[in-house]
């Protein structure tokens, strides 16, 4: 598991964003609308088609694999096929998550159609990965990096699909062991927490050069 470096500038990272982010946005609104769609079949078949296509012109020039973790020489992060906060993948909310000055790290949010598992309601697992994300980012908030070790889920009530909340912190630290707590809000409180180990691999910086441990924006 290595992080790769990208060594571009700043303003070129703003670019590829300017380029890729809307891309990606369209395909989640594609996503909520292939949910959604009541139009007659021939308009779904004929879209169908016109995707194919699309995707084909994409997959003229590809990478093997996934994106990967990458980042400059000056620490910008791109994790931009991360199932949470990608900013190139289209499956990702995507969260744009913050980290304060005290340790603590949120992300306000919508999900829709895309995210649901009971009805009207966000999945369950789709919960205990924001989450899981959300503590992790906060468990390296510290800039020493950690990886889940354990994380338990308490689903105190549904969690209405719509603008939702989600914060962490570390509340206990164990030598290589970090206890990170933290939940997802509606508007009406808590629906989700969640408490987690996440532990600082031992060679964590053998795998993770000096310029990458600047977190993610
Ligand atoms: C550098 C990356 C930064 C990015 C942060 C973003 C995080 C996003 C959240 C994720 O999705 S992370 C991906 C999901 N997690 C993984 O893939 C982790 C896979 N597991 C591992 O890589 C290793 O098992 C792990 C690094 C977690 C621990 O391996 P170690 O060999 O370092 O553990 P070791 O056996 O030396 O135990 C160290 C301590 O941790 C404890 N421990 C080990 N595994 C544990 C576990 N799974 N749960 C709870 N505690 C655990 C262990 O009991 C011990 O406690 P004590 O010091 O009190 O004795």
């Amino acid at each position: 598991m290595q992080f790769t470096l990208e060594d571009i500038t700043a303003d070129e990272v703003e670019r590829r964003m300017a380029v890729y982010g809307p891309l990606a946005d369209t395909v989640r609104d594609l996503i909520d609308a292939v949910i959604r769609t009541e139009v007659d079949e021939t308009v779904v078949t004929e879209a169908n088609a016109r995707l194919t296509a699309v995707v084909e012109s994409l997959r003229a020039n590809q990478i093997d694999g996934a994106f990967g973790v990458r980042h400059t020489a000056e620490g910008i992060g791109m994790p931009w096929g991360n199932a949470v906060i990608g900013l190139r993948n289209a499956i990702a909310p995507p969260l744009q998550v913050l980290k304060h000055p005290d340790g603590l790290v949120t992300a306000d949010f919508t999900l829709g159609a895309a995210y649901e598992g009971p009805p009207g309601c966000v999945h369950g697992g789709v919960c205990a990965m924001l989450l899981d994300h959300v503590l992790g980012q906060a468990g390296s908030a510290d800039d020493v990096p950690c990886y889940t070790g354990t994380l338990k889920m308490r689903y105190l009530r549904p969690t209405r699909l719509g603008p939702l909340h989600a914060e962490a912190i570390i509340t206990e630290r164990e030598g290589r062991k970090k206890i990170v707590r933290g939940a997802i809000s509606d508007a009406d409180g808590e629906t989700v927490t969640a408490e987690g180990v996440f532990i600082v691999p031992k060679d964590w910086a053998g795998v993770m050069p000096e310029s990458a441990r600047i977190p993610p924006r």
